[in-house]
């Protein structure tokens, strides 16, 4: 069974929501990044999208910008997040991994070659922001001829194509929280919750919001009408902050023990 399903369907018998956190791969550098991944685990992530920096990412506001350009000063590539997602397998991290990447990256690697990678490296789902349903066959096919699940993103203004996204999901589907682009917010989409419990009537895959959420109590109150709920800019701008002590050998625990503190409180 795909650890997506398997984490899923653990947390539905707790019935408990997943805490799915986003960092840039590489945000400072790749050894790091192993060292954070053991961190959200340590913190009750449950599932954790791996984000392969890009040069354009039109989907992103200035903290994921921020990060991706330092990752790519070290030229962090899909290849470095295969070999982030290798090491903290090593190093005991049993979580889910899904690959976030935009579509151009995995063009460049190569499709068929690239969900052979992402199976090699056990990491269980990919979500690309940038590929529509129409034009994603291709990649569907090999997604689930490698048994990697190909994570779909609904936004509010999907409308009618939220039937059409949610019977070819695989995984569980993302739902987006609001309009525009990343980024921590005080307010979401307005009728969000009918937008939610449309998507959840057209699907019988576990249903996720991501975009803006980054307490506690949003936390909660999503937590009481979707399976998931993924927090990516609210960490990355954590790890910015830390950047200071995460550069030294001498306070890198202590900063690793702020983003273990931070991401903890999310799902007390
Ligand atoms: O950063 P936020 O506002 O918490 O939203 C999650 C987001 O980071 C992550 O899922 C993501 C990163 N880049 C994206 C681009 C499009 C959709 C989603 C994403």
């Amino acid at each position: 069974m795909n650890l997506i399903d398997q984490k899923f369907l653990e947390l539905k018998e707790q019935n408990k929501t997943a805490l799915i956190p986003f960092l840039t791969m590489g945000d400072p550098d790749v050894e790091t990044s192993v060292e954070i991944i053991k961190e959200l685990q340590a913190a009750g992530a449950d599932i954790i999208e791996l984000g392969v920096p890009y040069s354009d990412p039109l989907a992103d506001g200035p903290v994921i910008q921020r990060a991706s350009l330092r990752a790519l000063q070290h030229n962090i590539n899909i290849h470095s997040c295969l070999e982030i997602a290798s090491k903290a397998r090593q190093e005991e991290v049993s979580l889910p991994f899904i690959l976030f990447t935009y579509y151009n990256p995995v063009l460049q690697f190569g499709l068929e070659s690239f969900f052979e990678k992402l199976r090699e490296n056990e990491i269980s789902g990919v979500i690309i922001p940038d590929l529509p349903i129409e034009e994603d066959e291709q990649v569907r096919q090999l997604s689930e001829r490698y048994g990697i699940h190909l994570v779909p993103l609904v936004a509010p203004t999907s409308n009618d194509r939220i039937t059409k996204i949610s019977k070819k999901a695989a995984g569980f589907v993302y739902c987006v929280s609001s309009l525009g682009v990343t980024g921590v917010r005080s307010s979401f989409y307005d009728g969000i919750d009918d937008f939610i419990s449309l998507v959840k009537q057209s699907t019988d895959l576990p249903v996720a919001v991501g975009f803006g959420i980054s307490t506690n109590e949003q936390f909660n109150t999503f937590s009481k009408i979707c399976d998931g709920v993924v927090v990516g800019s609210a960490i990355v701008r954590k790890i910015e902050e830390q950047l200071p002590l995460l550069q030294s050998q001498d306070t890198k625990a202590k900063g690793l023990l702020q983003i273990r503190e931070f991401v903890a409180q999310l799902k007390e």
